[in-house]
């Protein structure tokens, strides 16, 4: 098996990354996923959101307003710190477990992780590599805005509670510069793949 760990700072382009991974033969987890799972209805975990943030976060089929709890805890650190202690050990949980299971299906697996919060949580040391999505704070803000009609100001409280840019590539093993085309993200994935590809033939 080999294990990426995909990082990057929000509208970097990791789903991009991710994507083509899948696409060339790697099997995608997905951390924004599972931390939807850790706060599906009826789930303890949304009951725990509920009762730290109240039914204001809920809405009214009993699911989680994700654009009211989003609109809290990016502006107050002290909040999204509670969130995160809440859905956090849950979706490290549910990764252990996918991965496990990923493992499992086929031992030669190359299992891509896309995990926004690499850094932030403290994961960078559990992975065969680590390859960062990179492209300027700004770019990613101005993606923001213009794809998926966020406010500028959402868009900025966004990535100012995230790691910086130099945070992420001091751990990275791999960086990939998502700030030019998609074709030129795509390529430089490609490569990785074949690097990738070539480590797992020379061990097995
Ligand atoms: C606050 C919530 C409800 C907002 O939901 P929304 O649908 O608007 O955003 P979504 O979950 O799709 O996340 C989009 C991006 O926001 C950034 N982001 C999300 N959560 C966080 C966080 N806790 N800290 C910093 N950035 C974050 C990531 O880059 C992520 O890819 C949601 O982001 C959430 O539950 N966050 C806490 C869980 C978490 O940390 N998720 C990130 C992966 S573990
Ligand atoms: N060169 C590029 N590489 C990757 N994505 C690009 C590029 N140019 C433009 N984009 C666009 O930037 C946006 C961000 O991409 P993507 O959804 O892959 O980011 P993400 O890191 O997964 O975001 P999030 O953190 O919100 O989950 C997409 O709309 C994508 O089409």
């Amino acid at each position: 098996m080999t294990l990426i760990g995909l990082t990057g700072g929000i509208a970097s382009g990791k789903s991009t990354i991710g994507a083509r991974l899948g696409a060339l033969g790697a099997v995608r987890i997905d951390a924004d996923q599972l931390a939807r799972d850790a706060v599906a209805p009826g789930s303890p975990g949304l009951g725990r959101v509920a009762e730290r943030f109240g039914d204001t976060v809920l809405l009214p089929d009993g699911g989680l307003d994700r654009a009211a709890l989003g609109a809290t805890v990016f502006a107050d650190a002290a909040a999204l710190a509670n969130l995160n202690a809440i859905v956090h050990p849950e979706v490290r949980r549910l990764s252990e477990l996918r991965i496990a299971e990923a493992r499992a299906a086929d031992p030669d697996a190359v299992i891509v992780y896309e995990i926004p919060l690499l850094v932030e949580t403290d994961r960078q040391g559990e992975w065969d590599l680590v390859v960062v999505a990179d492209a300027p704070a700004e770019q990613r803000i101005e993606r923001m805005v213009r794809l998926r009609g966020m406010s500028e100001e959402d868009a900025r409280r966004r990535v100012a509670n995230q790691a910086s840019d130099a945070e992420r590539r001091a751990v990275a093993d791999v960086i990939i510069d998502t700030s030019g085309t998609q074709a030129e993200t795509e390529a430089q994935v490609d490569a990785l793949w074949d690097r990738v590809s070539r480590r797992a033939s020379a061990r097995g």
